[in-house]
């Protein structure tokens, strides 16, 4: 069975990323939105990207941003991956040239698969329990019994910690889990014992 990967995302402070990767974390993510409680300052993400490790992947999140403002960020990040969270078209999310991960209001969509046919240049999904038009990083889970019916990689999110995670993969096999909140001592600040326990969680279900 294939490994789940791990991203953490809302990464604010240096010495997160770095633990991060020391526990073998695959992507980090970094808010670009002002909409959210997690906005980095692109220059702080860019030096904290510059001292991972290589084949760390770094995604750059949007919500509903102005494209002059996701190029600005692009130059000077250059992440591995965009993701975008709000109303993007399809258009939209291709203009940058740059592979992008697609984020699903799963609160709005019934059907999944529909959806992701609209986004055909996606790298992938990011599925997250808010309604459309609402910030991602609530700590909210959706129903894991829904089946996405997805044949590309997809990531799940919301709500998830290490308690829970290992159901999650359980119940819906994912490509990779995604986790904000259930890391955190506060928006933004990850702590280290958390962050330990939820890669250990995963890590016990790529063993079963
Ligand atoms: O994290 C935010 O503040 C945020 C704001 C606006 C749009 C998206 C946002 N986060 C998206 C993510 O990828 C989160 O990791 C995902 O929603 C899971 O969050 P959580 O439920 O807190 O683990």
């Amino acid at each position: 069975m294939n490994r789940v990967r791990i991203k953490f995302c809302g990464m604010t402070r240096s010495e997160d990323a770095m633990l991060a990767a020391r526990l073998g974390v695959d992507a980090l993510g970094f808010v670009f939105t002002r909409k959210s409680r997690r906005f980095v300052d692109p220059a702080a993400a860019t030096g904290m990207i510059r001292r991972l490790p290589p084949l760390i992947s770094s995604v750059a999140l949007f919500m509903d941003d102005e494209p002059a403002w996701i190029r600005q960020v692009i130059s000077m990040v250059r992440p591995s991956l965009l993701q975008f969270h709000g109303e993007e078209s399809a258009t939209d999310c291709e203009g940058y040239g740059l592979p992008f991960l697609k984020g699903v209001p799963m609160a709005s969509v019934t059907d999944v698969a529909s959806y992701a046919a609209g986004f055909a240049g996606a790298a992938g999904f990011l599925l997250d329990a808010h309604a459309r038009g609402e910030a991602g990083g609530q700590g909210v889970r959706f129903d894991w019994t829904r089946d996405p019916g997805l044949d590309r990689p997809w990531l799940l999110a919301g709500g998830i910690d290490a308690g829970n995670v290992g159901e999650a993969i359980r119940l819906l096999r994912p490509h990779a889990v995604d986790v904000s909140s259930g890391i955190e001592s506060s928006p933004g600040i990850k702590d280290a014992g958390r962050m330990r326990a939820f890669v250990s969680a995963v890590q016990a279900t790529n063993t079963q």
